[in-house]
């Protein structure tokens, strides 16, 4: 009986080690019991490129099971179309996604169902009036002019020393947040201030909560709630920033209030809060909760929403701009006929009014959003960034009612639904065999030079359907001034020897940031 078992363990041991052997090098593992957890774990430092070769080479949808816990990853265009936009009641966020970002509990992030209808109504009517448009993008062009001007310049003079070298991801990040809490709060933190090395403490307190948010996505729900109550690891980390969070989230709102008593100026009428505060839609309608937590809880949706995702779109358009220096011509060349047609007819209208003005060139010079909107390939090159490096390069959703997706994947209550955006950006059976490249001609129709309306459908960076991005108007807005900005009148250069790859985190960041070195141009002699 014994020599019986030890020849059966044997054979499981040499079992076992054939199997491990044959299989490490697959890109997913299934293991008996514990499923794909393993391939999970292995693969978790780099989990967006292992999203793209599970698309390559295993399909654009796979099943998978942790413990009991069922995960359909999915990047197939089809399945998230349907997810997201033609029966979208069936997937809402679910109690994962709500519960992982409970800092938002009441705001338009985190709210579902028909009072997430009434809030969508509520935002719809800020963001997309003339009033707030305007203001971003005017807000926008200030702070080129006055804080991202100063600051390149200063790097472009200090050639040679230590200043010359700029973090780019940090920059923007402060640019953003600065844009953010203009737009936001009708203050402007000055953290991109060429003076200012330190952090403000909010943007500092967001970034801390945005790494435990991370955490909770891949850590087993029980295990992060049980450490919030222990208040241990990570999720101790937490309560620090939200007590800086909502310190700063009361200030504002009760500065707010008293601009609004005494009649602020038209950028404290127009901000959001202020827009929010003296909203009939929120006053009138049952559906959206009153009170200060949801002004605060509404205020971090947008801050979360709006201030990593433009920072982080523009560090990868700077990096690839610094690896793809022929687009980068293009997009000059596109920006410099724009410049020079605005001069003939400024020089037209002086002419005809004969007053013989000299016209006064700029130092530096930068672009209306108004005369921005029709350049092509500035757009193209931007849509071209967000299919290789979406800012939310994943997403995920529940079930609500047992339902076939179209690939023909049968899904059910209970189960998650992980959708990688970052996948779908390179899909090889899409995008073609230079789907890794960047290539902003593929946005174009190459017989009519605009652009094309069938690519621009596979754009799924914003979301699309129902739910989709609401900031996606603003987020151009400031990508096309702060970029014809930076390219029209700096040339940026990578500093030598970098790596840059994204870093695992619920948005995508680079590991190490990205260093740049700066130069002027001489547009304008
Ligand atoms: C390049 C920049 C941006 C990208 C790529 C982007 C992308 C996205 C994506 C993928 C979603 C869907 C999230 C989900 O379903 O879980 C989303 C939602 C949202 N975004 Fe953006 N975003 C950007 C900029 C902004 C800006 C500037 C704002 C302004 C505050 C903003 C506000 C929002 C809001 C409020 C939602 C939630 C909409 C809802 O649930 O109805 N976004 N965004």
């Amino acid at each position: 009986m014994l020599l019986e078992l030890c020849i059966i363990s044997i054979l499981l041991l040499l079992y076992s080690i054939i199997w491990y052997k044959k299989n490490k090098d697959a890109t997913l593992v299934r293991w008996p019991v514990v499923g794909e957890v393993p391939s999970i774990f292995k693969n978790a430092h780099r989990v967006h490129d292992w999203c793209v070769e599970l698309a390559n080479e295993v399909g654009c949808t796979v099943a998978t099971k942790a413990f009991f816990f069922r995960i359909i990853y999915t990047c197939d265009f089809r399945n998230v179309e349907y997810i997201y936009k033609t029966n979208f009641p069936n997937f809402p966020k679910g109690k994962h996604y709500n519960d992982a970002f409970d800092m938002v509990a009441e705001g338009i992030f985190n709210a579902e169902s028909e009072h997430w209808h009434a809030q969508r109504k509520l935002a719809n009517l800020t963001f997309m009036s003339k009033e707030f448009r305007s203001l971003s993008a005017k807000v926008t062009q200030q702070l080129v002019q006055d804080s991202l001007f100063p600051l390149l310049d200063n790097a472009a003079h200090e050639q040679g020393h230590d200043g010359s070298i700029l973090d780019f991801e940090d920059v923007f990040a402060r640019f953003t947040f600065d844009s953010i809490s203009t737009v936001l709060f009708g203050r402007n933190p000055r953290s991109l201030s060429s003076s200012t090395t330190s952090h403000h403490p909010l943007a500092e307190a967001l970034d801390k909560a945005t790494e435990v948010i991370f955490y909770r996505h891949v850590m087993p729900e029980t295990w992060w709630k049980i450490c919030r109550i222990l208040k241990f690891g990570k999720e101790k980390e937490m309560f620090k920033p939200l007590k800086v969070i909502d310190e700063h989230m009361t200030n504002y709102i009760a500065t707010k209030r008293e601009e609004i008593l005494k009649g602020g100026t038209v950028v404290q009428k127009h901000d959001v809060l202020g827009l929010y505060m003296t909203s009939k839609e929120l006053e009138e309608n049952k559906l959206i909760p009153k009170g200060d937590q949801f002004l605060k809880d509404s205020a971090m949706s947008f801050l979360f929403a709006g201030r990593d995702s433009t920072a982080l779109t523009l560090s990868w358009f700077f990096w690839l701009m610094t690896e793809n220096p022929r687009e980068e011509a293009k997009i000059l060349e596109e920006l410099k006929l724009l410049y020079n047609t605005k001069l003939i007819m400024m020089s037209n209208n002086n002419n005809n009014n004969n007053n013989n003005k000299v016209i006064k060139k700029p130092s530096y010079y930068v672009f209306s959003y108004d005369t921005l909107k029709g350049l092509v390939y500035l757009h193209a090159a931007i849509c071209e960034a967000l299919r290789l490096y979406p800012p939310l390069p994943a997403n995920h959703r529940s079930v609500d009612k047992d339902d076939t997706l179209p690939d023909g994947t049968r899904v059910k209550p209970g189960m998650m639904i992980l959708i990688s955006l970052y996948a779908m950006g390179r899909v090889e059976a899409v995008w073609g065999k230079d789907c890794l490249e960047y290539k902003p001609e593929r946005w174009i129709d190459g017989e009519s030079g605009k652009l094309s309306a069938v690519q621009l459908s596979k754009l799924f960076a914003f979301n699309v359907g129902p739910r989709n991005c609401i900031g996606r108007e603003m987020a151009f807005t400031q990508l096309k001034v702060i970029i014809a900005a930076v390219i029209f009148n700096f040339h940026v250069e990578a500093v030598e020897g970098q790596v840059v790859l994204p870093k695992p985190s619920v948005t995508l960041h680079m590991q190490n940031g990205f260093k740049v070195r700066i130069k002027k141009r001489l547009n304008f002699n």
